[in-house]
């Protein structure tokens, strides 16, 4: 499933008070996680809660192109895995559609495999780099033929023997930490990855939940040592997925900026790696109520509650980019409507992601009349609380540029922009978040189809 460029009917989504219990779609990361970790494992998965976005579901035809069964049976996906080291060379290309984190990290699965398999993607993942994943393969004897500038589409044919390898990963990613241990489960010996900078970690902590033999070690200045012995067995695995706290913050910024909302979202991860727009929120001044934190299946969880608040600008300093890295677009539109400056800092990640965020944030918010500096790693914004003037008149969308986030954070800016903000293709948010508009009408929100010059 790819999305073409071609541009979907204009929306804007307008509002009185959103008011509500709602919950969210299953996190992304544990959803891509749990199809591929089950599609390996030995006997049954069993997954609850799994987000169905077309990146998992990218994720899961994969797993299946190379020997996993995948089944629903009602609310549940229930997979018989191949055993570890037994998956089966694909037929045809593997296609990710959207995704960096399906296609970054089967490669790492199933690139050091003596055969070949070949990865495809849409527009923006074509554009996406992926030397960071194919220079550790290389490493560990993996042969790659990818196009100019390890892009997309890339052919990898591992070694008969691939060597395990120390990697100390070069930018704050999961994605290339996940892909390195990936290809360390079919590599003999110990695949040894050095984090200086904490990222999330749901692949340590599933594979140890799947049994794999993985330890880790914090040094004083906060250095992360994993550890992987390879040609371990994987065990299936019963999984709840916890709500998506990157999908939570949409929802949630409506109603801090919605005069009189007053919104419960249910059943959130809580994974302290996930939860830095939360806390910079509230050091803005928000009013977001930690309700019930809980431990599932050995993820915080918690439910929150969240009411409209004035906000105020802070500098949200860089070391925290990772714990946030995919809410820096709608913390931009929190920002826009708060008293004062917010300065974020650390954000040269953004420009890779599924747009360039950082000028694609910059460029919507100008088109929409809020004040802001985009720098080489960092935006500032200067804020107007109350929206005065705000949205685009003139009827010009926002180019989402196949980016889902880009979408839904300008969608929730027109809730409160005196005008309408319009985007110029909503359907992508189907990658992440399908329930998205449903679940903001659900609160109240109203979907206002536009007239779009654009389209
Ligand atoms: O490992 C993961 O599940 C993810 C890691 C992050 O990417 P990077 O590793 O490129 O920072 C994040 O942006 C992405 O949405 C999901
Ligand atoms: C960056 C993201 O995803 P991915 O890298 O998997 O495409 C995201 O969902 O914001």
């Amino acid at each position: 499933m790819s999305h073409g460029v071609a541009l979907k009917p204009a929306r804007s989504l307008k509002s009185a008070d959103l008011r509500g219990t709602v919950r969210i779609p299953g996190d992304k990361s544990i959803s891509h996680r749990s199809f591929m970790f089950g599609g390996l494992a030995a006997g049954e998965t069993r997954i609850t809660g799994l987000l169905e976005g077309e990146d998992v579901i990218n994720t899961g035809k994969a797993m299946h192109a190379m020997g996993a069964r995948i089944e629903k049976v009602g609310d549940e996906w229930i997979i018989q895995g191949t055993g570890n080291g037994a998956l089966l060379a694909p037929e045809a290309p593997l296609d990710f559609g959207n995704a960096g984190t399906g296609c970054r990290l089967t490669m790492g699965l199933v690139g050091v495999y003596d055969f070949e398999s070949t990865f495809i993607g849409d527009a923006s993942l074509t554009k996406r780099p992926m030397g960071r994943v194919l220079n550790p393969l290389r490493e560990m004897g993996v042969q790659v033929k990818a196009a100019e500038g390890d892009r997309l589409p890339v052919t990898l044919r591992g070694p008969s023997i691939p060597n395990p390898i120390t990697y100390r990963v070069p930018m704050a990613s999961a994605q290339v930490k996940s892909a390195v241990l990936l290809a360390g489960l079919n590599t003999p010996g110990v695949t040894t990855v050095i984090e200086p900078v904490m990222t999330r970690d749901h692949t340590e902590k599933m594979l140890q939940g799947f049994g794999a033999n993985l330890m880790v070690e914090l040094d004083a200045d906060g250095v992360r040592t994993i550890r992987l012995e390879g040609r371990g067995q994987l065990i299936g695995q019963v999984i709840d997925v916890p709500g998506d706290p990157s999908s939570t913050a949409f929802p949630l910024v409506a109603a801090l900026l919605v005069p009189g909302s007053d919104v419960t979202i249910e059943n959130v991860l809580m994974n302290p790696t996930r939860t830095g727009l939360i806390l910079t929120l509230q050091e803005m001044g928000a009013d977001i109520e930690v309700i019930n934190p809980r431990l599932a299946g050995g993820e915080d969880v918690a439910d929150l509650r969240v009411r409209h608040s004035e906000l105020k600008g802070v500098t949200v300093p860089a070391d925290r980019a990772p714990s946030m890295i995919d809410e820096y677009p709608v913390l931009a539109v929190a920002a826009a409507f708060a008293e004062g400056a917010t300065t974020m800092l650390g954000l040269e990640e953004l420009r890779v992601k599924e747009s360039d965020r950082l000028s694609a944030v910059a460029d919507g918010l100008k088109l929409n009349g809020v004040d802001c500096d985009e720098g080489e790693d960092t935006l500032v914004v200067r804020g107007r609380p109350g929206g005065k003037g705000y949205g685009n008149a003139t009827g010009s969308s926002v180019v989402t540029h196949l980016d889902h986030r880009i979408a839904m954070s300008f969608l929730v800016m027109g809730l409160v922009s005196e005008h309408a903000v319009t985007v110029d293709d909503a359907g992508i948010i189907a990658t992440s978040f399908p329930e998205f508009m449903d679940l903001m009408t659900g609160l109240g929100a109203r979907i206002e189809p536009v007239e779009s010059r654009a389209a």
